[in-house]
Formats: C-alpha cells, structure tokens, sequence
C-alpha cells in the first residue's frame, strides 16, 4: 500500500459523512475519528456554542488545527465537518496523507436529511435549502479538489456507498 494510509470523508452537511465513515470503519477494523467530534470533545461545548462565542473564524481555527493533528495518525477513517476544505492548508493535508472520498448528494436531499437538525449553525437561516444550493455551488470546486474519488451519493443508502468504498479501496490499494 502506498500513502494512502488514512481515509477520509469530504462532502456538504447531511452528505452522510459520519454515517458512512462510522460503518466503513468498522468493516475494515479501523478507527474512526470525526473532526467534530473531536472538537466537541476537547472543547466540551458543542458545535453551535462554538460559533456562538467564537465566530466561525473561530470554530475554522479549532478545525484546521483538529485536522491537522489527525493526519498524523496511521489507519484511521475520518469524517470531516463540511467546511473543512475551505483551508487550503486542510485541503492540501488531506490530499497527500489519505485516500479522499467526496460524497456529492443533491441540495435538496440535504435539506431533507438536515431540516429538523438545529445542530448545524450554518443551516440555521429563513431558507436553508437556498444556503445548501449556495454552499454546494461555492465549495463542489474545494471538494473535487481535495478528492481521489467522487461519489455521487443521491440514490444510495449509507450500507450501499461503504460496499461501494470498500470495493473501490481494496482494488486500488490493497491489490
Ligand atoms: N446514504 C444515506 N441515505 C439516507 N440517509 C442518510 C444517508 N447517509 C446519511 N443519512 C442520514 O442523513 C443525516 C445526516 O447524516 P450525517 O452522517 O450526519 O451527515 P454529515 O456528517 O455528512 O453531515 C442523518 O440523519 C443520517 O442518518
Ligand atoms: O459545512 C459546514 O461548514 C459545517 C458542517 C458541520 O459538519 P457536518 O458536515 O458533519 O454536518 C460542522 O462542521 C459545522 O456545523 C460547519
Ligand atoms: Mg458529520
């Protein structure tokens, strides 16, 4: 295997990042991480308490820093929040250090999977669905350029997409 030693997720809010990383992780015997969680955890406050008090400014500081760290490790599957390829630094770090899957689901399914979530600060508007079709034309670039794959996630159950990746990873890297 060469340096694609992590894996790691890419995508909007509600795209199923945690969801599939979590799962994917388990099928290959890995550890999971997700960047918010983490923050959460060394923070002890959750996301939105973040942006509160510190802007999101704020919060991308502890993200980037969070990621940074977690590059590090060896053989891990990370989740990473969805405005975590806004930082070229992230974007460049993630690229060289694992295999980046970029999970792109519809603006509109998004709004179904995150409408009644009030843990996404960024999603807490008048039109949510207006903020996820901005967000997707704003940040697809950022994604594509972080990632080694594209998923187009729409149709696919969670259980679907891990099979998907765990075929797709085996006959790239392990073979
Ligand atoms: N492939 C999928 N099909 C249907 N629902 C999904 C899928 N992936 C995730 N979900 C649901 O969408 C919501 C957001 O998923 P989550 O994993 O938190 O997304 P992300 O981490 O990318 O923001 C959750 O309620 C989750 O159960
Ligand atoms: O897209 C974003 O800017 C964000 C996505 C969230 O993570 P998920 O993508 O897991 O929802 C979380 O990091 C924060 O609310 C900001
Ligand atoms: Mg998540």
């Amino acid at each position: 295997m060469d340096n694609r030693r992590n894996i790691y997720l890419v995508g909007l809010m509600g795209a199923g990042k945690t969801t599939v990383g979590r799962q994917l992780a388990r099928r290959l015997g890995r550890v999971f991480f997700d960047s918010d969680h983490e923050i959460v955890a060394r923070t002890g406050v959750a996301v939105p308490t973040i942006f509160e008090i510190e802007g999101e400014d704020g919060f991308r500081r502890r993200e980037a820093q969070t990621i940074a760290e977690l590059t590090e490790l060896d053989g891990i599957v990370m989740a990473t929040g969805g405005g975590a390829v806004l930082n070229a630094e992230t974007r460049k770090r993630l690229h060289e250090s694992g295999w980046v899957v970029y999970l792109n689901v519809p603006p509109a399914l998004l709004f179904e999977r995150t409408k009644h979530d009030k843990n996404r600060p960024l999603l807490q508007v008048e039109n949510p669905l207006a903020r996820l079709e901005e967000l997707h034309a704003s940040r697809d670039p950022l994604y594509r350029e972080a990632a080694h794959l594209t998923v187009e996630g729409g149709h696919l159950v969670a259980a679907g997409i891990v099979q998907y990746l765990l075929r797709e990873y085996s006959r790239l890297y392990k073979s």
